[in-house]
């Protein structure tokens, strides 16, 4: 909706047949986005042949779900730059989105966009700055001008890595904030746990080869903040909603899940210490009590507060 104008036509490929017909009558994406008409100028489709030609290639779905997508696609055919949206990593083999991509088209090829945006304001063309990283700087400069809009303004970045475990990992900490608001923990409780999980992120993120930089940017430090401060964010809902029911909605997306658990293991693979997110892990898993799990970080060793 966002990028669909006089300029650009945009044709939105979906595997729901009947749904995509419907988009085509109603104009509007009554499951996802129900408020917001289709510009003119988006056409959904339901045969992946309509991608052959595009100029670039976004993919939004689930991060779990992309190399079931991916092979479904068809991309080193198109040939075109893939931008990938998604926030997560593999559960089943740590690796980020990119690097399942690479399964399927050439690295150069890749760029990620991620950074502080809910779907429904960029829809409705709200002020949204976002990090598109790519591996190729000529393609991610090509990319960064085309996808801006007049209320979308994209920064470039040449670490792809960091940006996307920006995305993946604020997740876990949304989650976890979550868990202390919903627990009743108050305001002070959820800035910690912003700042501590801000330290995780980074040292994981460090040890993985992203650079301070690129954590400190929209993708990182900007996407955990929105997401940790706000009810929109499904996974910081998912959290609240656990802690006060103690039940476990999954309507909705919420890659933070899969995504603890592959942090978790990441972590013990790269020997990082990540408690916070080994406690969301542990709760989700039915391990520990919430209760239990935040008394757990509360009564950890005393340390020094840097280096990260
Ligand atoms: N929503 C948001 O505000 C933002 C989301 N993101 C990220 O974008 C990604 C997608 O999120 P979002 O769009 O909200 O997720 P949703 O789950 O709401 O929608 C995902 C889309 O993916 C499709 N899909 C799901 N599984 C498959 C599959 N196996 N094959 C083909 N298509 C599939 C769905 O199709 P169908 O309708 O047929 O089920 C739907 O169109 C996530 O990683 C999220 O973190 C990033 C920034 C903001
Ligand atoms: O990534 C997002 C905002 O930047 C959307 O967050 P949720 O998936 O938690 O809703």
């Amino acid at each position: 909706c966002s990028l669909a104008s006089a300029e650009h036509s945009v044709v939105l490929w979906g595997r729901d047949a009947d749904q995509i017909q419907r988009m085509r009558q109603t104009r509007r994406n009554a499951r996802y986005l129900p408020d917001i008409p289709l510009p003119d100028s988006l056409t959904p489709v339901a045969e992946r042949s309509a991608l052959a030609g595009s100029d670039a290639i976004l993919v939004v779905t689930p991060a779990q779900r992309l190399r079931t997508i991916l092979e479904q696609m068809e991309l080193a055919a198109i040939g075109a730059p893939v931008v990938l949206c998604s926030k997560g990593i593999e559960q089943a083999s740590g690796l980020l989105q990119s690097d399942v991509a690479q399964d399927f088209i050439p690295k150069d090829q890749i760029a990620v966009l991620s950074g502080p945006g809910f779907a429904s304001e960029i829809a409705s063309q709200l002020p949204t700055a976002l990090t598109i990283g790519a591996f190729d700087r000529e393609i991610g400069a090509e990319l960064q001008h085309r996808l801006t809009t007049k209320s979308l303004r994209l920064y470039l970045s040449d670490d792809p890595t960091g940006v996307q475990l920006g995305g993946a990992l604020k997740n876990v900490y949304a989650i976890a904030c979550g868990f202390a608001v919903g627990a009743g923990l108050g305001e002070s409780a959820r800035a910690a746990l912003i700042t501590r999980g801000f330290a995780e992120m980074s040292r994981l993120a460090l040890a993985m080869g992203a650079m301070r930089e690129t954590l400190h940017g929209l993708s990182g430090f900007g996407d955990l903040a929105l997401s940790c401060t706000s009810a929109q964010s499904r996974n910081f809902a998912f959290g609240l909603h656990l802690a006060q029911t103690a039940q476990h909605d999954l309507a909705k997306t919420v890659e933070g899940i899969a995504t603890a658990k592959a942090t978790n293991a990441l972590a013990n693979r790269l020997g990082v210490e990540l408690p916070i997110a080994a406690q969301v892990v542990a709760v989700l898993e039915g391990a520990l009590s919430l209760e239990d799990a935040l008394g757990a970080l509360m009564s950890r060793p005393l340390k020094p507060e840097l280096p990260v």
